[in-house]
């Protein structure tokens, strides 16, 4: 034979016809030469593995999920189909690797479902069925139950568990099987055997419904169709063959019928020709998923056998099948409900005995649970509240430093800010200075000039109208300013630039202080929402009084600074004042010598001031109040830097906590009775009316005062000698203030004349004590010695009556009670004798403060002057004193320089900025010929 099957490829085999002759041209349209396409072809060359997973594998996943399934070997005798379904020992066929995989299968998932698995195996031979695995029990009918379905009566199934014992049934099943050798195959089976695999599923879980899911398999290795004539069968074989062809021709017409039906459903397909098509009625056009497997020889023997197995094939390729899952609901009895309750009472039982058992130990831990719990969360809670106060603390903290920075760069800039109007005031006064000394030039160079035209016109006798026309003039006077001068006005214009700079630094400062300080009053305010617990809001609270308390202590130490930058302006003042004093003293002490050594006449006022001369210098009054303000100012810068926590010092003029503690009205009267003590109050009273013995008196209270807080003879002499320069300062002012209006302005009348109008101090002493005036001995309290002020001093005996000669409607309003100018003198009649002059030179009150001018009416004198009780006001630069001349105020307006009236300041006015630039209007000072005014 040759090979007339060809495989194309994997679904294409060519079936040639052997007996075609090419050469014969009139046979040559009837060849027989067929193609045919299938989903699966194999050669010679495929093995079992590759046969069975390109043909069943992929039922078995149905099967288990309750789908039916069929693969049937078909072709002619001796073509294979035992060989692929049963296979040999070496080369298991479809049976055994089918039911392998389906064991493995349900394993996969019988965690979950339950399975059962069941086997039957029979035959059909000559059209009767025979148990295979129970040969003893007959031929079996074939019965329909009232759905359709077909079963076997009597048919015998094996359920197991496993796949060996399957392959042990079948084994023994096989044996059974009929078997006969024929021509055509030497092992050919002479029946149908059909291998029905049904699988069971249902799920674990217990349910009143119970569903099953049921899978059946079947595998079928037909019996060959044969020919008589190639098997050569006889007798019983013949026989064996007819039922074989004739059921194997039912089979045929069904597929026939089957794949037919598609396009006309009418068409019957008659499964009841034999038992083969009964049996395989749900598997060939019901419900089964169905795999044919035809068998064919290659050899051109076999063409027509191989020729009709591929047609029918080729029709069974049209037959649809519809598929559906095998379900069972289980619908119980009444008695298998009551079972299930019962095994499910048993069950909560089982289980409640078990807790029951394990009771108090599981009690006991999960109480031990709980308890670790709660630990546990209230750690955390802890935990989280610690981190949250700690993120709460860190913020207030960062925002209190940031205040605190903020204060301190104040402080500094303040600092610097007072520095720079210390430089800029140095610098006014050399300005001043050289002002003062070309006015003093240009007057001699014009009185030398007159001089010279008057002898001139004496000589010459006439022309002097031309002469005085020139006095006005200064001529050739070399009034060029000398380098220091230039210096100074360069650096006062530096200096206002860095004055501007820092106010705008310290206005930004202000600002950024402010929202800090708004950020902070936030904080505090959400500090309960934020956090809970008391404690740690009052930590917080404290926290934010701990900071406050530094606030307070920063700004203590500003104004400690502040007051130690103006007591080193007034120490300047004084040294400067001292340098004075030195050079008169010098003077008069050279103008003594020359008198005694020519035996001069000296003039009685002369005299007299010579007398008061030496009788300050023997008591050492000057000394004694200068000394006085040193230790004052020591002890201030002590008290100054003390903390708030340390003690008061007594002769602390008023401490930041002495400003808290002492109220105003403490202070006031404290500094009045000072001022009483010293003679000083009231100028009525403070008149020459006061006894030795009630000076002594005083005296005696106010070193009882002062050694109280500083315990030290030191101080007794101090006081003794500040009396003794109060009373004399007293005394003066009483005779210039007794002096009638009308007196008053002759004097200055007379002073502008430049005459001299002599008064006596005895004359004057006489006057007031014809006015029944006299000192009023003061009591002196012990709370003196807290604020014995040496600025008070000054004050009082500063303080004028303008009203004598600027009139009651003077432009310029007090500031407030408190608001003064100190230092503005009521103008004295002037005296040409040195004494005179030196003795107004001495009583003068050195003291211009910025915050005002003090107006005090004449009919309002003998009202109690009110004391400076506001440390602002009581430390206000002092830097121009003034020890010759009263200043006499003007209002310059704005930046124009021009005076209220107008009118542009005359040259040797000079213009101060006395203040912190805090207004537009600055005070104008008129000073003649003092240096330092
Ligand atoms: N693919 C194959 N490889 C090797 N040997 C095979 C193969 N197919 C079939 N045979 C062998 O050919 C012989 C005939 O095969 P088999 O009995 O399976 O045919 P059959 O179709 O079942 O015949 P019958 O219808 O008569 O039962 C056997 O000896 C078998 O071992």
């Amino acid at each position: 034979a040759i090979i007339i099957a060809h495989k194309v490829d994997d679904q294409m085999v060519v079936l040639m016809d052997p007996t075609e002759d090419p050469d014969d041209i009139l046979r040559a349209n009837r060849s027989r030469e067929r193609t045919f396409m299938f989903d699966v072809v194999f050669d010679h060359t495929a093995s079992q593995e590759d046969v069975y997973m390109a043909t069943t594998k992929d039922l078995i996943e149905g099967v288990i999920s309750g789908y039916n399934a069929t693969v049937f070997a078909y072709g002619p005798t001796g073509a294979g189909k035992t060989y692929t379904m049963l296979g040999m020992h070496c080369e298991p066929g479809i049976y055994i690797r089918t039911l392998n995989d389906l064991f493995r299968a349900i394993e996969a998932t019988s965690e979950s479902m339950q399975y059962n698995v069941s086997m039957s195996y029979l035959e059909i031979y000559n059209e009767m069925i025979r148990d295979l695995l129970n040969p003893s029990s007959g031929f079996l009918d074939l019965r329909e139950d009232s759905k359709g379905g077909i079963q076997i009566a009597g048919i015998t199934e094996f359920s197991t568990s496993n796949a060996m014992e399957i392959m042990q049934l079948l084994t023994k099943g096989n044996r059974q099987r009929t078997q006969e050798p024929t021509a055509a195959n030497r092992t050919s089976s002479r029946s149908h055997a059909v291998l029905q695999v049904t699988v069971k599923q249902k799920s674990r879980i217990k349910n009143i419904m119970e569903e099953i899911r049921v899978g059946r398999l079947f595998m079928i290795d037909l019996a060959g169709s044969e020919r008589a004539s190639q098997t050569q069968n006889t007798g019983k074989r013949m026989k064996e063959g007819a039922h074989i062809n004739r059921s194997l021709l039912a089979l045929g017409n069904c597929i026939n019928a089957l794949s037919e039906k598609g396009a006309n459903r009418s068409q019957y397909v008659n499964y009841r020709d034999s038992k083969l098509t009964r049996l395989l009625k749900d598997s060939l056009g019901g419900n089964s998923r169905t795999v044919m497997i035809a068998h064919i020889s290659p050899a051109s023997a076999s063409f027509e056998e191989s020729r009709n197995t591929l047609i029918y094939a080729d029709r069974a390729k049209n037959i649809k099948t519809r598929v559906k899952r095998n379900l069972l609901n289980i619908s119980y009895h009444i008695t298998q409900y009551t079972n299930i309750i019962t095994d499910l009472r048993n069950e909560i039982d089982r289980l409640k005995s078990k807790i029951d058992e394990q009771g108090p130990e599981r009690r006991k831990l999960e109480k031990a649970n709980i308890r670790d719990i709660q630990a546990e969360v209230q750690q955390h809670s802890v935990q989280y509240n610690r981190g949250e106060m700690g993120r709460l603390r860190e913020q207030l903290m960062s925002a209190f430093r940031q205040q605190m920075e903020i204060r301190r760069s104040l402080m500094e800039l303040e600092n610097t800010n007072m520095e720079l109007h210390i430089d800029t005031s140095r610098h006014l006064l050399t300005i001043a200075d050289w002002e003062r000394e070309k006015a003093h030039l240009a007057r001699r160079w014009r009185e030398e000039q007159w001089w010279e035209k008057a002898g001139k016109r004496k000589e010459g006798g006439g022309g002097g109208g031309g002469a005085e026309k020139e006095l006005g003039t200064d001529g050739d006077l070399d009034t060029s300013e000398p380098v220091e001068v230039t210096v100074a006005r360069e650096e006062i214009a530096m200096l206002l630039a860095e004055q501007r700079k820092t106010a705008v630094l310290k206005s930004e400062l202000e600002q950024k202080l402010g929202d800090t300080k708004v950020k902070v009053s936030k904080m505090e305010d959400l500090l309960p929402k934020w956090i809970s617990s008391e404690d740690q809001q009052e930590i917080l609270s404290l926290l934010c009084k701990v900071h406050e308390l530094e606030v307070e202590n920063t700004e203590i130490q500003s104004t400690a600074l502040r007051k130690e930058n103006i007591l080193q302006q007034k120490d300047f003042v004084i040294q400067r004042y001292e340098q004075h004093r030195t050079l008169c003293d010098e003077i008069i002490q050279q103008q003594r010598q020359l008198i005694e050594d020519h035996n001069l006449q000296v003039p009685r006022q002369l005299q007299e001031l010579y007398a008061i001369y030496f009788q300050e210098m023997e008591e050492g009054t000057l000394e004694s109040l200068s000394t006085l303000h040193t230790i004052t100012a020591n002890t201030l810068r002590v008290n100054t830097h003390t903390t708030p926590t340390q003690s008061i010092p007594s002769l602390a003029f008023e401490t930041p906590l002495a400003s808290k503690c002492c109220s105003k009205y403490y202070l006031e009267t404290s500094l009045t009775r000072t001022q009483n003590l010293l003679g000083l109050k009231d100028r009525s009273r403070s008149r020459l009316s006061s006894t030795p013995s009630e000076t002594d008196s005083s005296k005696s209270e106010l070193v009882h005062s002062l050694n109280k807080p500083q315990g030290s003879g030191k101080l007794e002499e101090i006081a003794t000698g500040t009396k003794s320069i109060s009373v004399i300062a007293a005394k003066r002012r009483s005779k210039a203030q007794a002096l009638p209006l009308e007196s008053t302005v002759m004097a200055l009348k007379e002073k502008e004349r430049n005459t001299a109008s002599v008064h006596s101090l005895e004359e004057t002493e006489k006057e007031n004590r014809g006015r029944g005036v006299i000192l009023k001995k003061n009591t002196l309290n012990s709370e003196i010695s807290s604020v014995a002020n040496f600025d008070d001093l000054s004050t009082e005996t500063g303080v004028i009556d303008l009203s004598n000669h600027q009139g009651s409607s003077h432009p310029l309003t007090p500031r407030g009670g408190r608001a003064n100018v100190k230092g503005l003198r009521k103008p004295e009649p002037r005296e040409d004798s040195t004494e005179t002059s030196l003795r107004k030179k001495r009583s003068r009150s050195f003291e211009v403060n910025s915050q005002g001018v003090r107006l005090v009416p004449k009919d309002t004198q003998s009202i109690p002057f009110p004391s400076i009780s506001d440390h602002r006001f009581a430390v206000a630069p002092r830097l121009f004193q003034n020890s010759n001349h009263y200043l006499q105020p003007k209002i310059v307006t704005g930046d124009t320089g021009k005076l209220s009236d107008g009118t542009m300041p005359p040259a040797n006015k000079v213009k101060f900025p006395l203040s912190h630039h805090s207004g537009n209007q600055h005070f104008i000072y008129t000073c003649d010929n003092n240096p330092y005014a």
